[in-house]
């Protein structure tokens, strides 16, 4: 039994800004951000490692201003000295936050293939609790403390203070050139994507492009983090740093989400450029709801999802006709589906059965996820894997995560895929990658 002692602390500091200002020195970093709704979790530091979360036993500090609250202790009380985050086991109240476990999961572990030497630096774990949270969600803005031993008040005062005093980020323009990848090697691969459809092995395929990326000098994952939140990508900003070595993008793409027996997922495939204007836009998001092509490839995820659904909730709802998801570069078909979990099944089961779906594998998933391992010279790492957090409720969510890129000192590859069926033109879906590509290629800013 692992015994995970918390304290949190309600605080009134922007959670970006008080990241960015604590971070120096944790070498261990973890990001969800989803910038549309306040779910935002940053962790600092590790405090264990996990591969499952089974036999974790939770001590929330008694002082700590949440459990007071969950207590009937009254009005939390400002972070303070008073902050006492003692060894006396409480149990969690409704209103306690949880610990933030992290969880980044690779698009196919068991892939021999090498990744790049970035992506192959990163430990395998499963459940990682970083020291520090900071946190923004529906209950409010806290810093929490995480540690195998008590937690005690002292330390939690000292993080408290400094973020109270942290400065409004700045943001950094990082010049970069892009490595063009072969023509050639596409064609290849398509080639052998469309052999493989036309063959029957499969009736979808998603295929991937790696780019090395160079910049005039070197950058950090507060640099890359800072223009994702701040610029244009819509979505959830992730971002795993170990050592000096880290992964992060902007995904539009919510693989699963659970609270309590609620459970969220979303279909995502099928593209079109955004236009220059909304009414643009609107053409465009028309003629591909219109495009059999587009709808087969988004068929395919509806089906996935739907079946992994019924399989393991009930309450399934996921509407007939998809709709549009418009994003700074480009626009998706976009189908959400909401159901409601049969007693007993977890996030991670959730997770594990969902993914990949065919928006990043390809149909049938097991088939194409072999046929990847064939066409594509590289391994994914993380890019397209699952990679969220899930507190000691059990809530918490995973995205895919798409528009990403791995970097360290002055280099990196950036990732991009399109889904590949029967009808599919090499020239098109080349240019459609360029475009996805354009997300994380705006974290290194104007
Ligand atoms: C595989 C990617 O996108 C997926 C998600 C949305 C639309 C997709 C498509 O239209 O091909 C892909 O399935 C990627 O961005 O790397």
């Amino acid at each position: 039994m692992t015994r995970i002692y918390t304290c949190n602390v309600p605080i009134e500091a922007d959670v970006v800004d008080a990241f960015c200002w604590l971070q120096k020195g944790f070498t261990d970093q973890f990001v969800y951000y989803d910038k549309q709704h306040p779910t935002r979790y940053l962790g600092l530091g590790r405090c264990i490692a996990l591969p499952s979360l089974r036999d974790v036993e939770y001590e929330y500090g008694e002082g700590s201003p949440l459990h007071e609250v969950a207590a009937g202790g009254g009005e939390a009380p400002a972070a303070s000295a008073d902050v006492d985050c003692g060894a006396t086991t409480a149990a969690a109240g409704e209103a306690d936050q949880p610990p933030v476990f992290f969880s980044f999961n690779r698009f196919d572990a068991t892939n021999p293939a090498p990744a790049d030497e970035l992506m192959a630096s990163f430990p395998r774990l499963r459940f990682m609790l970083p020291e520090i949270v900071l946190i923004e969600n529906e209950r409010g803005r806290f810093l929490q403390v995480n540690s195998l031993g008590p937690v005690y008040p002292g330390r939690v005062e000292r993080f408290v203070r400094m973020v109270a005093a942290a400065p409004h980020r700045q943001a950094v323009t990082i010049p970069f050139t892009l490595e063009p990848d072969s023509r050639e090697a596409w064609g290849v691969a398509m080639e052998a994507a469309l052999g493989a459809i036309e063959a029957g092995r499969v009736s979808k395929v998603v295929l991937s492009r790696r780019k090395r990326l160079v910049a005039e000098h070197p950058f950090s994952s507060k640099d890359l983090l800072v223009n994702l939140i701040d610029g244009d990508a819509r979505g959830t900003v992730l971002l795993y740093r170990y050592a000096d070595v880290f992964f992060c993008g902007c995904t539009p793409e919510l693989l699963v989400r659970k609270r309590g027996d609620v459970v969220e997922s979303m279909c995502l495939a099928g593209t079109c450029p955004a236009g220059a204007t909304p009414e643009a836009s609107t053409v465009l998001a028309e003629e591909l709801v219109a495009d059999g092509k587009n709808r087969a490839e988004h068929d395919y995820v509806v089906q996935l999802i739907r079946g992994v659904l019924d399989r393991v909730c009930y309450d399934v709802d996921v509407p007939a006709v998809p709709g549009i998801m418009t994003l700074a570069h480009v626009q998706h078909l976009y189908t959400p589906a909401r159901a409601r979990a049969l007693a007993g099944v977890t996030l991670s089961e959730l997770m594990e059965d969902l993914h990949p779906t065919p928006a990043v594998a390809g149909t049938p998933v097991g088939e194409a996820k072999m046929l990847l391992r064939s066409i594509e010279t590289y391994n994914r790492g993380f890019y397209a894997g699952a990679c969220g957090f899930v507190d000691g409720a059990g809530d918490g969510e995973f995205s895919v995560a798409l528009r990403t890129g791995v970097f360290d000192g002055e280099m990196g590859y950036v990732y991009g895929g399109c889904g590949i069926v029967g009808e599919s033109d090499v020239q098109a879906e080349y240019d459609e990658i360029d475009l996805k590509l354009r997300t994380i290629l705006s974290a290194f800013g104007a």
